[in-house]
């Protein structure tokens, strides 16, 4: 399609995600239940949609020890790697409590205090992800919070995965709760017998997780409502259509609504961006979910020039965006609404979603027209300081009392005047 069609489709149709009504009133009604009957609750859902009957509702050390046996030495050796970059990229986010002396007598700052109590949702329903494990851990865990709990669905053999067992246990968490979707949300959000309740979760996961954030909310602080995977690549004529095709059904992989979407200046490509995507799919081994993810959500899009690329990219705001062009560096002005920005034929997004050091969390749907990669800052609260000297509060009194006259509030005007000198 050109790059007007795709803009009045972009504008007309932002791609829908599901029954949101149905959705909603089962979400409500899995939360009150919770909220009502606590663990006996989260029993009954698991075997309702995980087909699975808990007798535990948590990991055992046990467990754990067993799914470092089955994941093998290269697995953990890999984790290991990718958590010294995540640590390493997210060390430089810290935030510090910081005071300042404007001026004779005046003292202000900022404190920095790690948030109590994180709960960390980890999805396990069509693919289990250990990478989720690190990417939300790490940055909890460097902001200060003392008390993490994950939890994700258990397989059908009523165990939690492997991979998301050993990245749990070698980022230090020992709390790993067997719950998933919509109950496991409001479990963290109101507590259980078991669960503890923590004041913010995060983590993404399906549309009936994404849903019960939206409804706890409030009552606990949530990260952001991460939803489907989406990519989107700019590619010029230097860019490689086999890399490009590969990348894309890298994430159309995530589930049938993840989005994949190339953005070309070059007919050729296209073209051949076509034929590589057919190929390459026939051998997929998640070619199911492909295939309807590819049919629905992909586009390729031909434009007539990159600047009307550019224009689109703003326009879909992205949580992946891959520069496949010329001097991608020089381009990089020209983006400014993306989760993520990959550089070159040889930043795929894949290097991202594992290795690379930046979180994989990332505003999706349109987001990150206002909202940032999940990152240190989503783990401390801040708190104002303010300490004034009697000369300096004095030096500032007929201002305070002049303007809290003018909002008609005197006993704010007046406990500035007792404290005032002559
Ligand atoms: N943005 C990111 O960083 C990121 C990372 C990893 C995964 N993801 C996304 O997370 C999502 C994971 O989804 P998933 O389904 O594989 O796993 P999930 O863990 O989010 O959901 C599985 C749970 O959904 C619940 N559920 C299933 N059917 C239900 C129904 N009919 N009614 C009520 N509850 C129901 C079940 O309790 C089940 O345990 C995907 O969309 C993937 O793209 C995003
Ligand atoms: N692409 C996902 C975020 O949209 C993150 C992920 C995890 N594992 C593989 N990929
Ligand atoms: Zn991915």
């Amino acid at each position: 399609m050109t790059g007007k069609e795709y803009q009045a489709e972009l504008r007309n149709n932002r791609i829908r995600n599901e029954d949101t009504e149905t959705i909603n009133r089962s979400v409500r009604d899995i939360i009150q239940q919770v909220r009502e009957r606590g663990d006996e609750a989260l029993v009954a859902y698991t075997a309702k949609f995980d087909h699975v009957q808990l007798t535990n509702l948590t990991v055992s050390i046990e467990e754990i020890e067993e799914a470092r046996e089955i994941v093998g030495e290269s697995f953990i050796q890999a984790i290991q790697s990718a958590i010294k970059n995540i640590k390493g990229f997210h060390e430089e986010q810290r935030e510090k409590t910081w005071l300042t002396n404007p001026s004779d007598g005046v003292m202000l700052g900022q404190k920095v205090t790690p948030l109590e109590s994180v709960g960390i949702y980890v999805p396990g329903g069509k693919a289990a992800y250990p990478s989720t494990v690190l990417m939300n851990t790490i940055p909890a865990k460097i902001a200060g919070v003392k008390q993490i709990a994950i939890t994700t669905p258990v397989q059908e053999d009523g165990k939690v995965n492997p991979y998301v067992l050993t990245a749990a246990a070698e980022v230090g968490v020992e709390t790993i709760y067997k719950v998933g979707g919509a109950q496991a949300v409001a479990a963290l959000a109101y507590g259980t017998e078991t669960v503890g309740k923590v004041v913010k979760i995060v983590g993404p996961g399906n549309a009936y997780v994404a849903c019960a954030k939206k409804w706890v909310f409030g009552d606990v602080a949530i990260d952001m409502i991460a939803g489907p995977s989406e990519i989107c690549i700019v590619a010029d004529e230097s860019a490689n259509p086999k890399y490009a095709a590969a990348d894309l059904l890298s994430q159309a992989e995530h589930d049938e609504l993840a989005s994949a979407i190339c953005i070309t200046t070059s007919d050729l490509f296209a073209e051949a961006l076509q034929l590589e995507i057919q190929q390459q799919m026939e051998s997929a081994e998640r070619k199911a979910i492909i295939e309807q993810s590819i049919a629905n959500q992909g586009r390729i899009v031909v434009t007539e020039s990159l600047a009307e690329a550019y224009e689109l990219v703003n326009e879909l705001a992205p949580e992946h965006l891959q520069l496949m062009v010329e001097n991608p560096m020089e381009k990089l002005s020209n983006i400014k609404n993306a989760g993520a920005i990959f550089l070159g034929n040889h930043s795929p997004e894949a290097l991202g979603d594992y290795l690379a050091g930046p979180n994989h969390t990332l505003p999706t749907s349109g987001t990150s027209t206002f909202s940032s990669p999940l990152g240190v800052y989503d783990f401390v609260k801040k708190t104002s300081i303010i300490h004034y000297s009697a000369a300096a509060l004095n030096e500032v009194a007929d201002d305070i009392i002049t303007i809290a006259n003018a909002e008609g509030l005197y006993a704010h005007a007046n406990s500035i005047a007792i404290r005032k000198e002559n």
